[in-house]
């Protein structure tokens, strides 16, 4: 351990003896190379940019030498790194030939509390897969680059079998080359008397130069999560600068939401929440969101079938998800991290794997071609079904009745009054904000 750290703080000031020409990940990667477990600790030149990694332990003798170019001009050594290379046989390894081709995940915000849980889900391989090999880019600022080596060296001391990669870097446009998934959780918090208009444009900003560097340097297919708050109308800014990149790629996480919802139905009808189904989250990820209770199913039964209690479906239930973040902020102190962290596993799960027959999941998407009579050009919850290969369709057959459509409407004009107050990150303008006083995120009250 102290090895290690030594060596970062070695490494780092190697960095900061370049120039900034020379030195265009803000950063380093440490690799593991292609193999199982094969820890290489190295200067790498690549094709964008400098990639810095950890010096081997001095202690241990190498098993393995090969020599990189360094970023002077000098050839360095890169070694195994002692007992990773001893463990595994290498040449067998590749010729089973069963690992499948590196993807590559983005985590903004990768020192921040969701993120501490997410990427350890993603490097195990319970998202992707046991057979799925990861290169993970954790991106973060200037405020968080000590704290992104701390992660990243939990992530060494893991021992991943599956994770490859693992760089850190606070330029969107060297940390998105290629990334096959950008799961963008950092944003800036709301504290007190930061005025609602004034987040939208500070966050705004975010995705806005976030979604131009996508367009610019990303996989042309790259799927896009985001989570940091106001996390539908970020997602909107974010795919309005991308336009090289399909819309339908964008996500708004509203998972937690649908999770949350599942959860109350299963405690009134006294059953585990394996039983509830068809749940949508219609919407904004905000306190105007519309739990729908009245296409959902418990054992495939309407949940009004079973729940007779409509007041309570209508005023306790609804506004029991609504408000579940900002009492969670109450009695916990911080806003809800792991459970948000599961639910961005759903959410990529429910578009990597086919949905059940019959069901469906929820999803912050953009609403052109909606077939429920949403307005365009927003970033809406709504009911998605997807064959796996994560892409996503509309569902169908969805009932209906006043009230759902009042509450629908109420959200759509939240979002609506989001949209023109971004304008100007969103190329249509001016922005001009007129945001509903009375609805807030889910932690602000
Ligand atoms: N959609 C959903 O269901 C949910 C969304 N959220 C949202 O997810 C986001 C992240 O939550 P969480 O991980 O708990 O938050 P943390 O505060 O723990 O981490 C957020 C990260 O955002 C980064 N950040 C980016 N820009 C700024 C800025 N201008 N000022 C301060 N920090 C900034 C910080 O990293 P760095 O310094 O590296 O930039 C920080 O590490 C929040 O926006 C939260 O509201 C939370 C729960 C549910
Ligand atoms: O407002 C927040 O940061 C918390 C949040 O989104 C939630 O718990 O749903």
């Amino acid at each position: 351990m102290a090895d290690s750290v030594i060596a970062y703080i070695r490494t780092g000031s190697l960095l900061s003896n370049l120039s900034s020409k020379q030195r265009p990940l803000t950063g380093f990667r440490l690799s593991r190379g292609d193999s199982v477990g094969l820890q290489r600790r190295s200067w790498k030149n690549h094709s964008h940019g400098v990639h810095c990694s950890v010096s081997p332990n001095q202690a241990q003798s190498p098993v393995v030498a090969e020599t990189t170019p360094a970023v002077d001009g000098n050839v360095v050594k890169s070694e195994c790194y002692g007992v990773f290379c001893t463990t595994y046989n290498l040449q067998a390894d590749e010729k089973t030939k069963s690992w499948k081709k590196l993807i590559r995940i983005v985590v903004s915000g990768a020192a921040g509390m969701i993120s501490n849980h997410l990427l350890f889900k993603l490097a195990s391989g319970e998202v992707f897969g046991y057979d799925q090999p990861i290169c993970l880019r954790l991106l973060g600022s200037e405020r968080s680059l000590q704290a992104l080596e701390g992660v990243a060296m939990e992530l060494e001391d893991s021992l991943f079998p599956l994770l490859r990669e693992v760089s850190i870097g606070i330029d969107s446009y060297e940390v998105f080359q290629g990334v096959d998934w950008a799961l963008l959780i950092g944003a800036k918090p709301r504290g007190p008397g930061v005025e609602r208009a004034a987040l939208l444009d500070i966050n705004g900003q975010i995705f806005a130069d976030q979604g131009k560097a996508l367009n610019a340097v990303a996989s042309k297919n790259v799927k896009v999560m985001v989570v940091g708050n106001p996390c539908n109308t970020n997602a909107l800014i974010c795919l309005k600068n991308a336009p090289n990149i399909p819309a339908k790629n964008f996500h708004a996480l509203t998972r937690l939401d649908e999770n949350r919802a599942k959860c109350q139905i299963a405690l009134k009808a006294g059953v585990f929440y394996d039983k509830v189904s068809n749940m949508t989250i219609w919407g904004n990820h905000s306190t105007t969101q519309v739990p729908d209770f009245l296409n959902s199913k418990i054992d495939g039964v309407p949940v009004k079938e079973v729940i007779s209690d409509t007041k309570w479906l209508e005023e306790e239930f609804t506004q029991m998800v609504q408000n579940r973040g900002g009492v969670l902020i109450k009695k916990w102190g911080r806003s809800s991290a792991a459970s948000t962290a599961v639910s961005i596993v759903d959410a990529i799960k429910s578009l990597i794997t086919p949905t059940p027959p019959g069901d469906w999941f929820s999803s912050g998407v953009l609403t052109d071609g909606n077939p429920y009579g949403i307005s365009d050009d927003i970033v809406f919850s709504m009911p998605c079904r997807s064959n796996g290969d994560g892409d996503y369709e509309f569902v169908d057959h969805v009932k209906f009745d006043d009230y759902l459509w009042n509450k629908i409407k109420k959200t759509e004009a939240e979002l609506l009054a989001e949209k023109r107050c971004v304008g100007h990150l969103t190329g249509e303008g001016n922005a001009y904000c007129d945001l509903p006083g009375d609805t807030m995120l889910p932690g602000e009250q």
